[in-house]
């Protein structure tokens, strides 16, 4: 398990990091989510050795990372080097070279990475003359060398396709399916969900909710409005509605009625069939699913924020 403790970073007088902490377990791909400066490449440079921390602690299995980023952690940047006249397998060996692989070693990890990330078929291209999305395999594949015990991507599929975005999280499924450990960014929470088990939100170097996707996604749900249509009746359904003692807060317009519900899906149930039981003609019965963006926006909202701090989301 990889543990961050307590981490503090500021950049002339700017607080960028405040008292950041994570638990990232074995085989967890764990999504780290934030809008533009929340502190995602600060954070994760600092795991990678690449820049200090003012104060606090990175953990792997109990113990003090100390200087051994270079060995247990690979780290993937959000920009990618320019690599004149190299090819894509010298690329690889030098970086080969950097781990003090021997040549035997070299050549099967290789054969192996740039068989995962499908640039097999390239071996012979120069890098330059890669697309984005091969590039950023590529980089992937870099990364993987000396089978590090955390993989860090910032931003992967920032700047990529849509085909080339899809290609790269399917290599990231794949190394979930081996049970690699991997802390990938992103600003969008959508891109990690499908991706990752687990999530991390945060906002001004502050984690502001973290759990498994299910979790996040439960939350994602239950923040989302209970919308009700009915072919008449509608005032009694309001009255019924009303009463609910899971209902926060009702509003309606002539086409629907819309519910700020507490409850899980056994309460909906629960809900429906009282209507269903008052012969109310119900058409319509389900959350208005706002994307997990909304979730996101509503989460670093500031008063927001306070109120997750306080029930200790
Ligand atoms: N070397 C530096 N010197 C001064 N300020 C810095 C430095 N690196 C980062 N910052 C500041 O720290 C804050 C957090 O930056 P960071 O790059 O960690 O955010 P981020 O969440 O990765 O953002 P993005 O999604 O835009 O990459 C920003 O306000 C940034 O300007």
């Amino acid at each position: 398990m990889i543990e961050i403790r307590h981490l503090y970073k500021a950049f002339d007088n700017h607080m960028v990091l405040r008292n950041l902490n994570m638990k990232i377990n074995d085989g967890a791909v764990y999504g780290f989510v934030g809008s533009n400066g929340a502190g995602k490449t600060t954070t994760m440079r600092i795991i990678a050795g690449l820049l200090k921390a003012d104060s606090g602690q990175i953990l792997i299995d109990g113990e003090d990372i100390g200087v051994r980023h270079k060995e247990l952690i690979g780290y993937m940047p959000d920009f990618f080097g320019v690599y004149d006249r190299l090819r894509v397998k010298e690329y690889m060996a030098f970086f080969a070279s950097i781990y003090g692989l021997d040549r035997e070693e070299t050549e099967k990890k290789i054969r192996q990475l740039l068989e995962l990330v499908k640039l097999t078929e390239k071996k012979e291209a120069y890098v330059d003359s890669l697309s984005r999305g091969m590039k950023q395999r590529l980089c992937l594949a870099r990364c993987m060398i000396h089978d590090p015990k955390l993989l860090i991507l910032d931003e992967p599929v920032s700047g990529l396709d849509p085909r080339a975005r899809y290609e790269f999280k399917e290599i990231i499924r794949q190394l979930r399916k081996e049970g690699r450990t991997i802390m990938i960014s992103s600003h969008i929470l959508s891109d990690l969900s499908e991706m990752c088990t687990d999530i991390c939100i945060i906002d001004e170097g502050s984690c502001v909710m973290d759990g498994s996707v299910d979790e996040i996604e439960y939350h994602m749900i239950t923040a989302s409005p209970l919308v009700i249509r009915t072919a008449g009746r509608q005032e009694d359904a309001i009255r019924l509605i009303r009463h609910n003692e899971m209902v926060e807060t009702l509003s309606y317009n002539e086409n629907e009625i819309q519910a700020i519900f507490k409850g899980g899906r056994e309460d909906e149930i629960m809900l429906l069939h009282e209507l269903m039981v008052a012969d109310i003609p119900v058409y319509s019965f389900g959350r208005d699913r706002s994307s997990l963006e909304t979730l996101f926006m509503q989460i670093t909202d500031r008063e927001v924020k306070e109120h997750a701090h306080e029930s200790g989301l």
